[in-house]
């Protein structure tokens, strides 16, 4: 019989992971649970752990891959943190993409118990990439609950190898330290961007914040879908994100009967090189100029707020929307905890359990001008799995 511990269980040998998001699960007397890990790239939790974070996120070869990667990631995270640390100050502190994550994590373990009774009990575990819980306490924690059955759950809804394949490659680094003997048999749900769950909580949030215009206006605004660029460097690279983040946006608009005019636009850009463009900031000009007023901005590679959301579209394009006169400039609700959004992650998790291919065929093309060999060895690992 299962069996709930209430409080936290004693550390196990990498400590215990105090982001294990409900409940504790004995692994003596009950069935082990069926994992969700739910990957992200992180976020500071307050200004203490700005550095360390943006120390992390520049040393990740996949993410931005720079001569003496380790000695430049000290520099640049050094450099880097008052500006950043600005940035979280003005959103009360720190990121909240984890307590995002957490609850979002809670209320997937309950619809999943439901849907999928057979692979019940399940529990949530957070792997982020540049911020606790790594990669390393999640598994530990895993092993310490028993698992034996996982499935790595990507909240990029499009794939990126700077994003999403970074995350599996730490994964499968860390497993091959941490359960050499391959205990655990995963699934991956590496790639969801035309889900129909997905499109249509956007949808819904589109629809509700239109409403906000003045009816006579409401049809001319602007949807402005708005999603994390890429350098150039690596969509030349074949990388799919910019399709995927397409494809998303064509499936709501589809959904949307094409009521509004759109476009979709690219947002936070770091550093010298070229991005994919256009550029979010570029466009709120352009629009400006050429007479529009009401323009709905769209977040649509995110599935919660953080500092993308909070501060780059809420404050920093706020303010330019201030100066340039754009006084119907909004921004939908974050997907965060809307019920129909965790309805699409139970869908996608309880598919993939019943599914005897652990990976979408997507995952296992690698980029045509992809070197990084951990991308093919990852890809591999995960799409062998031998699932009954
Ligand atoms: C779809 C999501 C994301 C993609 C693609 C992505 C690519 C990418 N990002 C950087 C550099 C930085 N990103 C930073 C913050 C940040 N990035 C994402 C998502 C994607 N990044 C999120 C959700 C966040 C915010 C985290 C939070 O607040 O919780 C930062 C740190 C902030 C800053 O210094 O501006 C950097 C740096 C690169 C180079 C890149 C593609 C290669
Ligand atoms: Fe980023
Ligand atoms: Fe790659």
């Amino acid at each position: 019989m299962l069996r709930l511990q209430h409080k936290r269980v004693a550390s196990w040998a990498f400590g215990a992971n105090r982001h294990s998001i409900s409940r504790q699960f004995a692994t003596t007397t009950s069935k082990p649970p069926t994992a969700v890990v739910l990957m992200n790239l992180g976020g500071p939790k307050d200004l203490n752990e700005v550095q360390p974070f943006l120390q992390n996120l520049f040393s990740d070869g996949d993410l931005i891959p720079i001569p003496f990667q380790q000695t430049a990631a000290k520099f640049l995270a050094k450099r880097r943190t008052p500006k950043i640390q600005e940035q979280y100050a003005a959103i009360g502190g720190g990121s909240p993409i984890l307590s995002w994550t957490e609850k979002q994590g809670k209320m997937l373990e309950e619809r999943l118990d439901k849907l999928s009774p057979q692979t019940a009990p399940h529990k949530s575990y957070i792997a982020f990439r540049y911020s606790s819980p790594l990669t390393p306490e999640t598994l530990a924690e895993m092993k310490k609950d028993g698992v034996e059955r996982a499935v790595a759950f990507s909240l990029y809804p499009q794939y990126s190898c700077s994003t999403t394949g970074s995350s599996l490659n730490e994964l499968w680094k860390n497993l091959k330290v941490l359960d050499p003997e391959n205990k655990i048999r995963w699934s991956v749900v590496d790639r969801w961007p035309t889900h129909s769950g997905l499109v249509e909580v956007f949808a819904r949030h589109i629809e509700k914040a239109l409403l906000e215009y003045p009816e006579n206006e409401r049809k001319d605004a602007v949807l402005l879908f708005s999603a994390h660029s890429l350098p150039m460097s690596v969509v030349n690279r074949g990388d799919p994100y910019p399709q995927e983040v397409a494809a998303t946006v064509q499936r709501v608009m589809e959904r949307l009967g094409f009521s509004n005019p759109y476009r979709l636009i690219w947002q936070s850009q770091v550093g010298p090189r070229a991005w994919l463009g256009p550029q979010t900031d570029q466009v709120l000009e352009g629009y400006a100029k050429l007479g529009k007023k009401n323009l709905l901005m769209i977040p649509i590679a995110f599935v919660s707020d953080h500092i993308e959301t909070l501060f780059e579209v809420d404050v920093e394009y706020g303010h330019l929307a201030k100066e340039k006169g754009l006084t119907g400039f909004k921004r939908v609700e974050s997907l965060n905890d809307d019920p129909v959004f965790i309805d699409a992650m139970a869908d996608l998790v309880s598919k993939q359990l019943s599914s005897k291919r652990p990976v979408s065929t997507q995952l296992g093309l690698r980029c045509p001008l992809c070197t990084n060999e951990k991308c093919g060895q990852q890809k591999e690992f995960f799409a062998g799995q031998v699932l009954e």
